[in-house]
Formats: structure tokens, C-alpha cells, sequence
């Protein structure tokens, strides 16, 4: 790659390690650059190290080895240049029941210093842009899961970040919602031009909604391309009548591993289903 493309690289990740604990390596030397403007998969199950990488990204962990850089600036040494770049949607609810929607929109406009006179009108767009225009002034609690997903959407939208990072935005959900959730972040993506680094267990999801994939096992990348090329390159290599999916790709480079892993190790396990509007409630 040469400078001058690195130079607009969204997200540039190389050699990161992250240990929690001297027994377990969750992130164990990722390579990975996200470039400008493309929506990004890290694909992997339970366990693969995507939250960590993430948080690592965000800022919120320390990045102990590797370098990790945000449009140019390195998380470590540039973090609040970082910060006001990037909008982030945990897996944790960060939506509060006890306040209505515009309410909750309007705390994180405060938090990411929203100019006053200003914030009004962001907030008023970022619950449009997530379809939540007509339900803002209900209380949270009252919100569906994919309500609650969409609110969450619109507070990290309010502060206009160049990259939007979010870790599993439709874990839990109902097909209905989450097609809902993945209009809205596409409408938004197709009206902004920004970034979009998102982790999925859901194959279907990533080979639909994703430019380039990440296939994520034990801390590495094993497999990265667009799904369309990761699953030709698998037919190819399988010869015959093969229509290999995603999940066949990555059954192919984590070999046997993936399920010596148990329960943990299925992409389709979602042992931490959010539950959101029970949360939230
Ligand atoms: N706070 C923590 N303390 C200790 N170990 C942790 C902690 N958070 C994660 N881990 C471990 O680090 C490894 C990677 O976890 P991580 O959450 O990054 O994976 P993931 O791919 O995001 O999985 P999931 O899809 O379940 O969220 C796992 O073995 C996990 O048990």
C-alpha cells in the first residue's frame, strides 16, 4: 500500500495484541485497514477478539502492542482527535428508559459538545435519519428492540463522526428489525459518505450490507476480501457445483477449530442476546 492511499485509510490496525490476562490472548496480532467511506464486516464467533479490537479502536482499552490509527491519528498518542471522529454503539445498552428518545439523543449532543445553538436541530435529524422522528418525545421504555437499536444509532449519530463503529447492532432482533436497522444505517451511510466498521455473527447480514469483509478466529483475521470474492475464491478452489456462503469460507480457513470451541464457537449461539427492550424497561 502506499502513503498516499494509507494517508485516507479510515482504520489502519497493525500487529495489535490484547491479553486480558496472562492465560488468554483475546486479540493475538490483528492486521486489518478499513478505507474511507466502505462499510466493514469483522466476522467471527463468540469469543474471536471483535469487541476487544474494537474497543482498542474506540480508544476505550489501551492498544499494550501494535498501532492502531483513526483517519491518520494514532489512537494512543491523539486520543480526544480520535474521539471526536468516530460515533460508537456498544453492545451495553446506552439508552435510558426513564427519558424519551430525544431526551436520550439530546444527553449524548451534550456529551460530544454539540454547539447549544446547534443541538436542537442535530438531534431532530439524527432521530430522522433513524425513523424515530414521530416516536421522540415517548419515553424509551415504551420502544421496541429495534426502536431501542435505532435510538442508540441516532445518539452516536448526533455528533456527525467520520466513522461509525458498531458491535453487533442486531443481535437479538427479529428479521423485520433487523432489515430496519440495516436500511437506516445504509440510507445514512448513502447521504453521509462516512465510514461504517460493524461486527456481525450474521454471515447473511455481512454478505449483504458489507464492501469488504474480516473473517475474525482467535484473535486474527484468517480471511479478508468482499464476500462476493471470498465465496468465489471457495468455489474455485471446491471445483464442481459448490455455492459455498460466507459461512463456508470461514468453516474452510478456521478449520476444525471453529468447533472445538463448543458451544461458544457457533456463529448462530447468541449467548448474549441484548434483550433490549427488556433492559431498557
Ligand atoms: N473483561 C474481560 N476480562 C477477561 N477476559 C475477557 C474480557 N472481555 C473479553 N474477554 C475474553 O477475551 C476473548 C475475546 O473476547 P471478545 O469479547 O473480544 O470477543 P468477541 O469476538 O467480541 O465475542 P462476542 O461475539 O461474544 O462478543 C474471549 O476469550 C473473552 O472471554
Amino acid at each position: 500500500m502506499n502513503e498516499e492511499h494509507s494517508q485516507e485509510d479510515a482504520v489502519t490496525v497493525t500487529g495489535l495484541r490484547y491479553a486480558f490476562d496472562r492465560t488468554g490472548t483475546a486479540v493475538d496480532g490483528l492486521d486489518l485497514t478499513v478505507r474511507s467511506g466502505e462499510v466493514f464486516g469483522l466476522l467471527g464467533p463468540n469469543g474471536a477478539g471483535k469487541t476487544t479490537a474494537i474497543r482498542c479502536v474506540t480508544t476505550l482499552l489501551p492498544v499494550p502492542a501494535g498501532m492502531v490509527r483513526v483517519f491518520g491519528h494514532d489512537v494512543t498518542t491523539d486520543r480526544m482527535a480520535v474521539r471526536r471522529l468516530l460515533g460508537y454503539v456498544p453492545q451495553q445498552l446506552s439508552a435510558d428508559g426513564g427519558l424519551t428518545g430525544r431526551e436520550n439523543v439530546a444527553l449524548f449532543a451534550r456529551v460530544f459538545d454539540v454547539p447549544r445553538r446547534e443541538r436542537a436541530d442535530r438531534v431532530a435529524q439524527a432521530l430522522q435519519a433513524v425513523g424515530l422522528a414521530e416516536a421522540a418525545d415517548r419515553m424509551a421504555s415504551t420502544y421496541s428492540g429495534g426502536m431501542v437499536r435505532r435510538l442508540e444509532l441516532a445518539q452516536a449519530l448526533v455528533s456527525a463522526p467520520r466513522l461509525l463503529i458498531l458491535d453487533e447492532p442486531t443481535i437479538g432482533l427479529d428479521p423485520i428489525a433487523r432489515t430496519g436497522v440495516w436500511d437506516h444505517i445504509m440510507a445514512i451511510r448513502a447521504a453521509s459518505g462516512m465510514t461504517v466498521l460493524v461486527t456481525t455473527h450474521y454471515m447473511d447480514e455481512a454478505d449483504q450490507y458489507c464492501d469488504r469483509v474480516a473473517l475474525m478466529h482467535q484473535g486474527r483475521v484468517r480471511a479478508l476480501g468482499t464476500p462476493r470474492g471470498l465465496t468465489d475464491d471457495l468455489r474455485a478452489r471446491l471445483g464442481g457445483d459448490a455455492t459455498p456462503t460466507l459461512e463456508d469460507v470461514f468453516r474452510d480457513v478456521a478449520g476444525s477449530g471453529l468447533d472445538d470451541q463448543g458451544k461458544g464457537g457457533e456463529f448462530r449461539d447468541v449467548r448474549r442476546t441484548r434483550r433490549t427492550a427488556s433492559r431498557v424497561g
